[in-house]
């Protein structure tokens, strides 16, 4: 369609050199055609055109002292993208790969991601290019400080609700309340994913990989199949790897890998979940320190990994869930997947495949559950801990589990009604842009021009 591809032109030539978010918006956009087709008043009110410009952009300088006493100095960032169906909502990250564009892709994802889960959720996204790595806890306790003497202008329980993402867990959002509560006074729910003692949720921790099963559950029921007995591909080791092995591995699928920024590791009976989640989160150790317990698995270094390529995609399984980060699944590793015949892909970390990969997958019919409906678990829970902190209630993990379950069920059922209404019900990808495309621009058309 002419109008978007001027759309996506027009948001090249406007944020130059955000390659990131230039493949979000496009992934998106070649999806709407049908139903703008179907109805002019998106293009009439501008929808598409608000929808990819943020409400409001913020950066800022984090300056903080490391422990010799150095100033050091980190760039900040919120993106506060949508507040048509509520307060702005989403992760922050701290990783040194964080920049504009980063964000803003976060951001452009989350808009839709919130809008599926059915609940009143406006979009944002941010974080910081600091490094967590290596850093002692009061160095992590000064940054975050730091972070939220300038957030915290421009945050609020009903305003825009930060949590965690790649970097930053439930210390770490310990640490940015406090600083939040000293300044301005206030115990309440401004940030989600707080340690229960604080007001966290009971299974915010595992709520995002815990829905990733889910989501991939009801991908599976819809063809009359089961988890039983999958071979699974992992890649990741942090908070939703973990936790959807640990589903996994309820359901009696088979984890044959698991990754972080070192290596792979892999075996090909099953890897032992209790183990590497006790190495990564009692201890911080290494992947590699599982060979110590179990010397017949195997442990592939990154200096090993294919060229252009990540070692988890080069193995054969049945289905590959990507949980660490975006484009980890390159144009190599999916003609490798296909190659092997895994005919699934779950998503669980946010655009974690490239356009060219995508490509192939769709090409060769693999089943493709998009990151923006498979991994909405961790927000629909944030919004469960909002729920509880505005009631001064506490759930127990039963309730949040029933709940976040029959979110997952909802938001696959929503996903493929839609998919099904403008093309086939297996282009999920598809039926994720336009379902949430579709809650969001009735809002914005509620609400006149804002
Ligand atoms: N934490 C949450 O509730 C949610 C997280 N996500 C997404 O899931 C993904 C993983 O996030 P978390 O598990 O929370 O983060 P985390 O910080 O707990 O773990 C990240 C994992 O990915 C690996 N990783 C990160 N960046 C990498 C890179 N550039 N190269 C290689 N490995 C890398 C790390 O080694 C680690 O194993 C991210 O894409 C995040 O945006 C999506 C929805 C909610
Ligand atoms: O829990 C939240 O608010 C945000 C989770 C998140 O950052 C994400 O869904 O990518």
């Amino acid at each position: 369609m002419q109008y978007l591809e001027n759309m996506l032109q027009t948001v090249k030539d406007s944020n130059p050199h955000e390659q990131e978010f230039h493949q979000a918006v496009e992934e998106v956009l070649t999806s709407l055609t049908p139903i703008l087709k179907e109805n002019d008043v998106y293009q009439h009110n501008a929808i598409v055109e608000r929808l990819v410009e943020p409400e409001r952009q913020i950066m800022f300088r984090v300056p903080w002292l490391d422990d010799k006493g150095n100033v050091q100095v980190n760039r900040g960032f919120r993106i506060e993208f949508s507040s048509s169906l509520g307060p702005y909502k989403g992760g922050l990250r701290f990783h040194p790969s964080v920049n504009l564009s980063v964000v803003k892709f976060l951001g452009f994802e989350q808009v839709l991601k919130n809008a599926l889960t059915g609940l009143p959720l406006g979009g944002a996204k941010g974080g910081a290019d600091f490094d967590p790595k290596g850093k002692s806890d009061h160095e992590i306790m000064r940054f975050c400080h730091s972070f939220m003497t300038e957030l915290y202008r421009h945050i609020g329980a009903q305003t825009d609700v930060p949590a965690g993402d790649i970097g930053v867990g439930e210390r770490e959002i310990g640490y940015l309340f406090g600083q939040y509560k000293r300044i301005t006074n206030q115990y309440n729910g401004v940030l989600t994913g707080k340690p229960t003692l604080l007001g966290g949720s009971s299974l915010r921790v595992e709520a995002t990989g815990y829905g990733i099963a889910y989501f991939l559950s009801a991908m599976l029921d819809a063809k009359n199949d089961s988890l039983k007995g999958k071979r699974c591909l992992v890649s990741g080791a942090g908070n939703v790897a973990l936790y959807l092995m640990e589903k996994l591995s309820q359901f009696d699928a088979i984890i044959l890998t698991c990754s972080d920024s070192k290596g792979t590791l892999y075996c090909e009976d099953g890897l032992d979940v209790e183990l590497i989640k006790h190495l990564k989160k009692e201890q911080g150790a290494a992947l590699r320190d599982y060979l110590n317990e179990h010397p017949q698995a195997e442990y592939i270094p990154v200096s090993q990994y294919p060229k252009d390529g990540h070692q988890v995609w080069h193995f054969n399984g049945d289905i590959a869930l990507p949980c660490a980060t975006q484009n980890e699944i390159t144009k190599k590793d999916a003609q490798a997947l296909v190659d092997n015949g895994c005919k699934i892909v779950c998503e669980g970390a946010n655009m974690p495949t490239t356009a060219e990969a995508h490509a192939i997958f769709q090409k060769h019919d693999v089943y493709l559950g998009p990151s923006k409906a498979a991994n909405a678990g961790g927000v629909a829970t944030s919004q469960f801990e909002m729920a509880q902190n505005a009631s001064l209630q506490t759930w127990r993990p039963q309730q949040v589990d029933e709940k976040l379950q029959q979110v997952m069920k909802n938001i696959f059922d929503r996903v493929s009604a839609t998919a099904k209404r403008y093309s086939s019900e297996d282009d999920l990808s598809l039926g994720a842009n336009i379902a949430g495309f579709e809650r969001v621009a009735q809002a914005m058309l509620k609400q006149g021009v804002v």
